[in-house]
């Protein structure tokens, strides 16, 4: 995490791996997420740009349930500012994707995990993030719990054992800041928002939406904060299994900033590919030049005060 001004945005290549065969057996979810990492570094084979870096979904090493969460935890222990060893790393899960990002020499989002903070003894839904020499670099708790209840479709709440994070993230590559956020957390604007006022260009949030909302708003909110903010937007969503206790929508997709969807899939295991070209951002600001145009004297900016990372 840095809080310095963003590294200049360039051209780069980006690859999100709509994940399947998560089931009960969290060693054989790493071993699988580690296999399709390597499959989309390679550039599915060649017959792709390699991409410089990749994504997995929410919630990839364990089954998504409130119930699942205290048994799949992992205790990670990454405190922002201060060093962090893999090596001495308590969690098989950040060994693994330290591992495999350092081996693909990608940078990894590695989509979300269930973990277990040992000071305050509580549960979170946790991204982590490795650069190509396999550091964790950075990590984001989501913010906000997926607490709902649409009677007759779907009930589920995450705050039955999970709690919300308390920071908002971003990292830094050599191509980009790139913003982070988890499923639930794409409803709430003032999330993409202070990223992308701290200079984020490209927010990407694992998500999981369900067969309820995600037809609805998985693409109409991917496509609303990406017009809203003028930056790259993009959601990784596991693949559907319809044998599982939670169906996912599926439908990873990359949205450009003038909100046009530039790359999706359906809802199998799949990995998408896409070019992300600063010239779309750059005309999109100048074009329409809201970033320019707001009226702090009307209302407040609320990236002011907020320290990222925190
Ligand atoms: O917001 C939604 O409709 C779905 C959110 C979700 O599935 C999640 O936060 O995991």
């Amino acid at each position: 995490m840095s809080s310095a001004a963003a590294p200049e945005f360039k051209p780069f290549n980006l690859a999100l791996i709509q994940l399947g065969q998560v089931g009960a057996d969290k060693t054989a979810n790493l071993k699988h997420a580690c296999e399709m990492i390597l499959k989309a570094a390679s550039g599915n084979g060649g017959t792709k740009p390699k991409p410089d870096l990749v994504v997995l979904p929410e919630c990839f090493n364990s089954p998504y349930g409130h119930t699942h969460f205290p048994v799949y935890a992992e205790t990670i222990g990454y405190k922002p500012g201060e060093s962090y060893s893999v090596e001495a790393s308590p969690s098989e899960s950040v060994k693994s994707l330290s591992a495999v990002a350092k081996e693909a020499g990608v940078w990894l989002l590695g989509g979300s995990i269930p973990e277990r903070d040992e000071t305050d003894k509580k549960l979170y839904n946790t991204s982590t993030v490795y650069s190509p020499a396999g550091n964790l670099v950075a990590i984001h708790r989501k913010v906000h719990l997926f607490d709902i209840d649409i009677p007759g479709k779907i009930t589920f709440k995450e705050s039955e054992t999970l709690t919300g994070g308390t920071a908002i993230n971003y990292f830094d590559t050599e191509f980009a800041r790139i913003g982070l956020g988890i499923c639930y957390d794409v409803r709430f604007p003032e999330l993409a928002m202070i990223n992308a006022r701290k200079g984020c260009q490209v927010l990407i949030y694992p998500g999981a939406f369900n067969l309820t909302t995600g037809p609805l708003h998985w693409e109409l909110l991917q496509r609303a904060r990406a017009i809203d903010q003028q930056v790259y937007f993009s959601m990784c969503s596991p693949a559907r299994d319809l044998s599982a206790g939670y169906h996912a929508w599926g439908h990873s997709m990359v949205v450009d900033p003038m909100g046009k969807v530039i790359a999706e899939t359906e809802h199998e295991e799949d990995i998408v590919y896409a070019h992300i070209d600063p010239k779309t951002f750059h005309d999109a600001r100048a074009g329409i030049p809201v970033t320019t145009q707001r009226r702090f004297d009307v209302y407040p900016d609320v990236s002011e005060g907020i320290a990222v990372g925190k």
